[in-house]
């Protein structure tokens, strides 16, 4: 550790959540570094304290530091926050492996599985890294925007390693945002991953004008075969019943600060996938997740309705209206044929 008491922090990632994050941490006093591979985009936060690309307007606290060269954030890193998007996590760890102090743990703020292969964040972490580094996930119901002027935030840590989720909280924790901790990294992983492509259903039915009812049954099913898949790959239910499920869902579906919700809002009201991606201009998980979390399901044999239709809307291979057409032709059932809280 440093010489002052609080944890130096690398954060890697200068998208809007990497900066949001890194700035909450630089508020909270810690030396933070920010590593964001666009020179013109951290010239531009070393210049002008704001990050014009991704958090147009928002002032970020004057001790935080950027770079572009991936060795100096991490010198004398006590904690990496790893904060890119699922396609790039991999190669991120890689990079950053050789440049890793001694002792300092990883954890990571990216939503997803890894493309293609369908992994849990966690397992590639483990194989990048070695089991010797101490691993978390952050995740929970937190816009970037928000938690960067200021706003009341709660989210929650989850470890295999409790000193480390600890650790983790406690650079996170302060005045604004509440940080939990949890031991659940797969209940966790899964509930971010997904809830951005549920958000996608909610956001199409939005589009689509279908109302109010629509949206809560959307949600509350979604939430349903968050359960089923947690239950078959490992993780606790109560883990999807706090902020890394349910929390996050409600904030994805209903809050229209989500890119994912928006992909879904645009193509309901008819526009072309390529379009929205085009205009939200930042990274939308859903587009692979969905695909990855039918690869989960297959793999465990477990019905996902809505998420199976997103997929199949998400690939151009059905509309929007084709897609709830199916959902509302499917059999008459009952609401819980068996607990998924046992
Ligand atoms: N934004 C939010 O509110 C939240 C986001 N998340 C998650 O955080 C993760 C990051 O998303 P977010 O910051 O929002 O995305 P943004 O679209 O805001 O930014 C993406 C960032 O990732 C960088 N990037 C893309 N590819 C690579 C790569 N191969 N190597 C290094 N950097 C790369 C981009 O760099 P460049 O500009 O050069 O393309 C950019 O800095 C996602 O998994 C998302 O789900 C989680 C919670 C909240
Ligand atoms: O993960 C998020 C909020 O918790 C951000 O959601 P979007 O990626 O849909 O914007």
């Amino acid at each position: 550790m440093t010489q002052s008491a609080k944890p130096a922090v690398a954060v890697l990632g200068a998208g809007s959540w990497g900066t949001a994050l890194a700035a909450l941490i630089a508020r909270h006093g810690h030396r933070t570094v920010l590593w964001g591979r666009d020179a013109a985009t951290i010239a531009a936060i070393e210049a002008t304290g704001e990050n014009p690309r991704y958090l147009p307007g928002i002032p970020l606290p004057g001790n935080l530091r950027a770079t572009t060269a991936l060795p100096e954030a991490m010198a004398d890193a006590d904690l990496v926050l790893v904060v890119v998007p699922s396609h790039a996590f991999a190669e991120t760890l890689r990079a950053l492996a050789p440049w890793r102090e001694p002792g300092a743990g990883v954890a990571w703020a990216t939503k997803g599985f890894e493309p293609g292969s369908g992994r849990f964040l966690h397992e590639v972490a483990g194989e990048v890294l070695g089991d010797e580094v101490p691993l978390a996930v952050v995740t929970g119901p937190s816009f970037a925007k928000e938690v960067a002027q200021g706003l009341p935030t709660a989210l929650t840590v989850h470890s295999d390693d409790a000193g480390f989720a600890q650790q983790v909280a406690a650079v996170l924790h302060g005045p604004a945002f509440r940080a939990y901790t949890g031991d659940d990294m797969r209940g966790a992983e899964l509930g971010g991953a997904m809830k951005n492509v549920l958000a996608v259903a909610t956001g199409v039915a939005d589009g689509m004008n279908l109302g109010l009812n629509a949206r809560a049954g959307l949600i509350t099913r979604g939430l349903n075969e968050m359960l089923r898949l947690n239950k078959a790959i490992g993780g606790r239910p109560e883990t999807l019943m706090g902020l890394a499920g349910l929390g996050d869902l409600v904030l994805t579906c209903t809050g229209d600060l989500s890119r994912n919700r928006r992909l879904g809002l645009a193509l309901g009201r008819g526009q072309s996938i390529e379009d929205a991606v085009r205009e939200i201009g930042q990274v939308v998980e859903s587009i692979q997740t969905a695909d990855e979390v039918m690869r989960q399901a297959d793999a465990h044999g477990v019905e996902l309705p809505i998420a199976g239709n997103v997929r199949d809307v998400l690939h151009g291979d059905i509309s929007p209206g084709e897609g709830l057409k199916r959902l509302m032709a499917r059999e008459q059932k009952a609401e819980y044929p068996q607990s998924l809280f046992d």
